[in-house]
């Protein structure tokens, strides 16, 4: 199948700091990729790159075998609508309903007038309650955001994303403010609307034993550089260490935020 999302050679610098280099690796449908590595591993700049927030100084990143270098326009913001965002706070705007967090959703597909005044098509709405069902909240469609779990919370996130319609979705440590049991619950939706929908998940996380539950595929940075791109089940804890420079915490903590030892190249 043909990739999604797919990063070839791309490279950043800033300044004198090597933030990605030749980085390569795709994503097909329905495939959820964990992004894993140490603090300032290029992670972020990975998501800078595809969102276009930076342009890569070589390489190229292609949605639906599109190079978004040099879109502008309409055709760059038609490419973001295929691209869906969630964060690690969650982006809701708390006073409106989770209901009108997922219409917003919508706002790349209807006339700029009707987000304002928001006077959504009945279809619109429909499809909005459809995705929060979706995630398993349709009861709490008129519920302020604000008073939802975290958990909870980015679940409406992922509908919003289901709701404009996106092809890829970049999550960016997106459990890294909840307890394990919502974390699970979290990226259980996420690889559920991902096998179903058709979506190509890249998920940064800091956990390695999530991205070991959660990840069909693992793509690890050290340095700016992919170290590691392979099955998820190919995380163990030797490659771990490779990755980290460090051993593998007990099972279920955090990966280190940062490491000195020099990288090592992991399993191919
Ligand atoms: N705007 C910037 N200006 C200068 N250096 C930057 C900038 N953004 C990132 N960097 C550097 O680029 C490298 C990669 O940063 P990046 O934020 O992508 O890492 P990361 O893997 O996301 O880290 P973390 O897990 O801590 O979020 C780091 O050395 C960082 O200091």
């Amino acid at each position: 199948m043909p990739p999604v999302l797919s990063l070839s050679g791309v490279s950043k610098t800033y300044g004198p700091t090597t933030a990605l280099a030749d980085v390569s690796f795709s994503l097909a449908p329905g495939e959820v990729v964990a992004l894993v590595g140490p603090s300032g591993a290029g992670k972020s700049t990975v998501f800078r790159c595809v969102t276009r927030l930076v342009d890569p100084d070589n390489g190229s990143v292609s949605v639906l075998g599109r190079d978004l270098a040099g879109l502008g326009g309409r055709a760059l913001r038609e490419a973001r609508r295929d691209i869906g965002l969630i964060f690690q706070q969650f982006n809701l705007i708390g006073r409106m309903s989770a209901l009108d967090n997922v219409l917003a959703g919508r706002m790349g597909h209807v006339a700029t007038w009707r987000v304002v005044a928001r006077m959504f098509p009945a279809a619109d709405r429909q499809l909005a309650l459809a995705c929060l069902d979706r995630v398993g909240l349709l009861d709490k469609a008129y519920q302020r955001a604000d008073s939802l779990s975290g958990g909870q919370q980015q679940r409406v996130a992922i509908a919003r994303v289901l709701a404009q319609r996106s092809r890829v979705l970049l999550a960016d440590e997106p459990v890294s403010s909840l307890d394990p049991k919502a974390a699970d619950t979290v990226l259980g939706v996420l690889r559920t609307v991902a096998r179903e929908n058709g979506i190509a998940v890249l998920c940064s996380l800091h956990q390695v034993d999530l991205a070991r539950r959660f990840a069909d595929r693992v793509v690890a940075l050290r340095g700016g550089r992919v170290v590691l791109e392979a099955p998820a089940g190919a995380l163990t804890p030797t490659a771990f260490a490779d990755i980290y420079g460090t051993p593998e915490p007990p099972a279920g903590g955090p990966a280190p935020s940062s490491c000195e030892a020099p990288p090592r190249i992991a399993a191919a």
